[in-house]
């Protein structure tokens, strides 16, 4: 049902997996197996259903804004060209990394193959050190716990069309930056930009009087989005996931959580995700919800039940 004052259309599942119908697609054997392969829970027919008329649609945008380049570089008389950048927000544990795999590899499954970079805003996060410094370790992944400067400056150079540029790594498994580990990125076609900040404004970021958004360089936004609950029990289980495999690592910032029984383990992670990210969600992350120009709203399992496009 479309509500004409809404600034989106609205598909129920069934809606938008009509949309596949209207241009047949298909996957070959290999590209489902390595699709598999980026998150075992992930259901084939999740992908088929919405990710790939979503690539479909995509792949239209990204081909209009390439055309349009080519407009400006016979124009101006040079070469112009400029990564497009799709930008996935969503709270912590809704699947914007996962999201963010399965779109690279369908993206990057077109014909003409383009080059899709992936980078998450995690790598711009300040060092645990720095964190500690300033005592605001019980906010990491608000907006003060990020270096929006860098940040700001990466999505400027890839837009600017510098060639080579290089982005932090953060590892969820260390708990911190790992330091002098760096993703190279080299003038891809489509750079996918995600993490829970994508959509935030100035307003609730650090940088004093900065009037550019990091959204001021996407050209196409994903919020990805879900129930308070059931965002909750995906946090749990992911904690408990990385607890079990951290048993033998003791390198993993998990590893602490092995050595406590699973009931203290787990009072622990629902206190993090009520304090912090809980917290987070509701103060700076879902405000951002309606500046997206496309939103996901998943269900029960990580399925996705609507999908909200901006006319
Ligand atoms: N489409 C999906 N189907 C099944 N499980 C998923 C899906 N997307 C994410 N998950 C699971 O949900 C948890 C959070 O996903 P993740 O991609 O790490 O979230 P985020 O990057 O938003 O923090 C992980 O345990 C992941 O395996
Ligand atoms: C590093 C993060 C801010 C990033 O979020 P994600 O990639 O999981 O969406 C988050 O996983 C996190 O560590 N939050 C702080 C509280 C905690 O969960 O330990």
């Amino acid at each position: 049902m479309n509500n004409h004052l809404s600034p989106y259309m609205q598909f129920n599942r069934k809606e938008w997996a009509a949309l596949r119908n209207a241009v047949p697609m298909t996957l070959s054997a290999e590209e489902l197996v390595s699709l598999q392969g980026i998150n075992e829970d992930l259901s084939i027919e999740e992908v088929s259903t919405i990710y790939l008329p979503l690539s479909r649609l995509l792949n239209y945008y990204i081909s209009n804004n390439f055309t349009q380049q080519a407009v400006l570089s016979k124009f101006l008389g040079t070469h112009h060209k400029v990564p497009y950048i799709i930008g996935i927000a969503g709270s912590v544990a809704v699947g914007k990394s996962t999201t963010a795999r399965v779109l690279k590899a369908l993206l990057a499954s077109w014909p003409e193959h383009p080059k899709v970079a992936l980078v998450t805003t995690d790598g711009f996060l300040h060092p645990n050190k720095v964190l500690e410094e300033r005592n605001i370790m019980n906010k990491k992944g608000f907006p003060q716990s990020y270096d929006v400067k860098k940040l700001l400056q990466f999505v400027s150079d890839i837009k600017s069309g510098v060639k080579h540029v290089s982005a932090p790594v953060y590892s969820h498994l260390v708990y911190d930056i790992v330091e002098g580990e760096t993703v190279e990125i080299e003038s891809p076609d489509i750079l996918i930009l995600e993490g829970l900040n994508v959509l935030q404004s100035p307003l609730n970021s650090n940088v004093a009087n900065n009037r550019v958004f990091v959204s001021d360089y996407v050209d196409f936004s994903i919020y990805v989005d879900a129930e308070i609950t059931l965002l909750h029990d995906w946090y749990i289980n992911r904690f408990l996931n990385f607890r079990a495999g951290a048993f033998s690592d003791p390198n993993s910032y998990f590893h602490h959580y092995s050595q406590i029984s699973e009931s203290d383990a787990l009072a622990r992670a629902e206190k993090i995700w009520k304090s912090i990210n809980e917290l987070n969600l509701i103060e700076n992350i879902l405000p951002t919800r309606e500046r997206a120009s496309l939103i996901l709203t998943k269900g029960f399992d990580h399925r996705i039940d609507s999908v909200q496009l901006r006319k």
